[in-house]
């Protein structure tokens, strides 16, 4: 092929990708939904899922047994192929790992007295707050796509709107059931076996394969109130953000969407179980409402503060509909009233559609010129840190997100003896604008900003980072002695380095 063929190629692979989508992906995203809640619900009422539990870990322990007594030459992963997860980065290290089938999906147990659900972890948001949201709970943290599994929230992380007050996503699990690399069975917890609770979040499954989760609920409400608080400078929309965060009697919800440098919305919400007379009930999961992202803007737009009351499961799955911002990229008109009102019931297309589909000019173009990262940071460094990505990479809207980190052992290891420290997480997803911005050396200039304050990377997109600025950035003191103390494990797995960073995975 020419250099014009293959560029002109290129140009209709990405700018008409939408026409797959419509007519391929959405349909059988569709049918996808509609036979996975229908499974799921018959599962759940049928209450068949906890027998078959047993029997399915059997299964895994199996697998891992046939491996130990082979030559042990190649290590373990799980045999969910890469297009099927959420994470952006390719897992390479699949095609020469020898897979461990892990087909564990179900809720196991909803135990309303003592306030927690027992789940599988293949497990998704969607399936949980769907089931959850009859019974009058939640979780407390629902990182909000839809298709995030527990399993991976709790091997990689998972980050909320309200974990300014109950943290991370592991903050809420009370117990985690591991197989072990010599195919043991343990279960740990904060009074059991707890240097292995406290090291197998973000150990990206590298201590073992996780077959349940025990998580805390709460009780759940009908609707969140929202309030949007607009501005226009930097300095103000962080002290505000710094004060929200960090009061004594926070709102349940806090988040913020920068629109530019300067400008953006700062929303604080509560649940409630009414509509008052203070603002409008605003059903943002209608099939044809407009997407969040967009409505939040027109407040900024109007510099208006209104308060709306919209549906709590709308609220968690606020971010779903339109992937954040990524769905404007490959579906451009998606949110013309007209696609909404006559197609909007069958979006978003499911990610992992979109990532087995990706031609590989796509996947070349989101290499060159496409940011997804989220950057963890101390709070008081929230300008300094809009400032830094503003210069290095330009993409708005960017998402800010307030989170605890408990003085806990573990990777995430804070610089203070206080009981905790907050975070902001920054995430930017979208087409870079900075100027002389290149992928690997303008995202090494935010890693090193993030080492140098004291912040960390989260691992589901690509990291570049040496190894030390990677053990600097993650305390590596309980894992490597959780890791040293288990049988087998520095053969199965490789340390989480060699899975994250794009230049030592295989
Ligand atoms: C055949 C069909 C007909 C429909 N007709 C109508 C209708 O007449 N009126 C109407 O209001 N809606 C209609 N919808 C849309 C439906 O109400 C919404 O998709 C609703 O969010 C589905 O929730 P669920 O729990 O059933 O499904 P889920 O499987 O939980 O969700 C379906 C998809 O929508 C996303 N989603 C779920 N909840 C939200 C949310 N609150 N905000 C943003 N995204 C969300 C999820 O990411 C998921 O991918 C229709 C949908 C289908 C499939
Ligand atoms: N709001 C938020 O917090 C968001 C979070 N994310 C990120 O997305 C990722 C989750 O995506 P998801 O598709 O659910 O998970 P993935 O399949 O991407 O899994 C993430 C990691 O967890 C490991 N893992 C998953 N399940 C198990 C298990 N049962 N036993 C052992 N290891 C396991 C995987 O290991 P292996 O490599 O062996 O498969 C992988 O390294 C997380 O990294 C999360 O931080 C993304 C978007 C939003
Ligand atoms: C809130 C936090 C912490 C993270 C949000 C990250 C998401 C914006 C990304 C997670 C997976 C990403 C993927 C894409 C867009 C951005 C995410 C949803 C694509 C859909 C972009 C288009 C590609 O062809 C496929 C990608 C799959 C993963």
């Amino acid at each position: 092929m020419t250099v014009e063929t293959e560029s002109l190629t290129e140009y209709i692979l990405v700018e008409y990708r939408w026409v797959v989508v419509i007519t391929v992906l959405l349909p059988l995203s569709l049918l996808w939904k509609i036979w996975s809640t229908f499974r799921n619900y018959v599962v759940f009422k049928l209450s068949s899922a906890p027998k078959m539990h047993e029997k399915k870990v059997s299964y895994v322990q199996k697998q891992i047994r046939t491996w130990l007594k082979g030559d042990r030459s190649t290590r373990l992963c799980t045999a969910r192929p890469s297009w099927q997860n959420m994470s952006f980065r390719q897992s390479t290290y699949k095609k020469t790992f020898t897979k461990i089938k892990i087909n564990l999906v179900d809720i196991l147990e909803i135990d309303d007295k003592n306030m927690t659900v027992r789940c599988e972890p293949l497990v998704t948001m969607g399936q949980l707050s769907r089931t959850l949201e009859p019974l009058g709970l939640a979780l407390a943290v629902v990182p909000e796509l839809d298709q995030l599994t527990v399993g991976g929230l709790v091997m990689g992380t998972g980050v909320e709107t309200s974990s300014h007050v109950h943290g991370l996503f592991q903050n809420i699990c009370l117990q985690y059931e591991l197989v072990l690399a010599d195919g043991s069975l343990i279960t740990c917890s904060k009074d059991e076996n707890s240097d292995l609770f406290y090291a197998v979040p973000w150990s990206y499954g590298t201590f073992g394969f996780l077959t349940s989760v025990v998580i805390k609920v709460i009780p759940a409400k009908k609707y969140v109130r929202l309030q949007y608080h607009p501005h226009t400078k930097l300095s103000e929309l962080a002290d505000h953000f710094r004060q929200e965060s960090l009061k004594e009697n926070p709102h349940q919800f806090v988040e913020a969407v920068m629109f530019s440098k300067e400008a953006g919305v700062l929303m604080t919400g509560d649940m409630v179980d009414e509509v008052g007379n203070d603002g409008q009930l605003n059903p943002i999961g209608k099939w044809y409402a407009e997407w969040f992202f967009t409505q939040v803007e027109s407040h900024l737009l109007r510099n208006s503060s209104v308060i709306e009351y919209i549906p709590l499961r709308d609220y968690y799955h606020r971010h779903t509909k339109s992937l954040f911002w990524e769905l404007q990229d490959i579906i451009p008109f998606g949110n013309n009233i007209l696609f909404r009102y006559l197609f909007g019931w069958l979006m978003p297309p499911e990610v992992s559609l979109l990532k087995l589909t990706q031609p590989d000019a796509v996947g070349k173009l989101y290499d060159r010129s496409h940011v997804i990262q989220d950057m963890l940071v101390p709070i008081e460094h929230l300008e300094k840190a809009v400032n830094v990505f503003h210069k290095a990479i330009e993409v708005y809207p960017m998402w800010l997100c307030p989170f605890k980190v408990f003085n806990n052992p573990g990777q995430l290891k804070i610089k203070t003896t206080e009981d905790s420290q907050m975070f902001v997480d920054i995430g930017v997803y979208g087409v870079p604008k900075a100027k002389g911005f290149e992928t690997v050396s303008s995202t090494r200039h935010i890693e090193k900003f993030v080492v140098e304050h004291n912040g960390f990377q989260m691992l589901y997109a690509d990291t570049y980072t040496s190894k030390e600025e990677f053990r600097q950035m993650f305390d590596h003191t309980l894992y490597d002695k959780v890791r040293d103390s288990l049988q087998y494990c520095s053969e199965a797995f490789p340390e989480i380095y060699g899975k994250v960073n794009r230049a030592v995975r295989k």
